[in-house]
């Protein structure tokens, strides 16, 4: 039994949606992977907020704009809703490489503001990602790290040099079912 704030953080792209080499740039290209939603929804009966910390670098390279993020995360909100599911918050980097910002990952800046608005302790709190960036942002301030195979987990598995510890799963789905099964231990 964990004590203090249950809170897990997903990233997106290739964890709660289909992700895609040419960025997903609309609500019609926003697609959830099967079970993710389901999934989060799980983690919310056993008491788990969850929020994202996602790369949308896609924004700073003006492939779309942020009323039509926000269209997609609306999409990800009502779906998430229709099988019961709730995630509290998105936290976002809307930059570029180029722009060397403190928040995008593998710079831990979006999970350092989920620990400053949700008071919780990054030791019991699970980072889910398929890229070696988003684990590296958690490990770099003491988040368990668990990797996904869906998006581009599985070449990022492929690729080693994950940070020590990470626990691989095959999707968003067994990920919620191993955590919460841990959980009750
Ligand atoms: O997986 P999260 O963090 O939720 O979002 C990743 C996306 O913002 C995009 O990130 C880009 O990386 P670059 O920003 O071009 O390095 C590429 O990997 C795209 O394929 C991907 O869709
Ligand atoms: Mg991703
Ligand atoms: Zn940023």
């Amino acid at each position: 039994m964990t004590f203090g704030k249950k809170l897990v953080i997903l990233d997106r792209d290739g964890v709660v949606n289909v992700d895609s080499d040419a960025f997903v740039k609309s609500p019609d290209e926003w697609v959830a992977i099967p079970g993710s939603l389901e999934a989060i929804a799980r983690l919310n009966q056993a008491g788990y907020r969850v929020v994202i910390a996602s790369n949308q670098s896609g924004i700073g390279r003006g492939l779309f704009d942020m009323a039509t993020l926000n269209a997609m995360h609306e999409k990800m909100h009502r779906a998430a809703a229709a099988v019961g599911g709730r995630i509290d918050a998105v936290f976002f980097c809307p930059h570029t490489a180029e722009d060397q910002c403190e928040c995008r990952k593998p710079k831990p800046g979006l999970l350092q503001m989920i620990i400053e608005r949700f008071e919780v302790d990054p030791a019991v709190t699970p980072v889910v990602g398929d890229a070696l960036r988003d684990l590296q942002a958690g490990a770099a301030l003491g988040f368990p790290t668990h990797l996904v195979l869906t998006g581009k987990g599985r070449k990022t598995l492929a690729a080693g040099g994950l940070p020590a510890g990470t626990k691989v799963h095959d999707d968003l789905k067994a990920f919620a079912l191993t955590f919460l099964t841990s959980q009750d231990e």
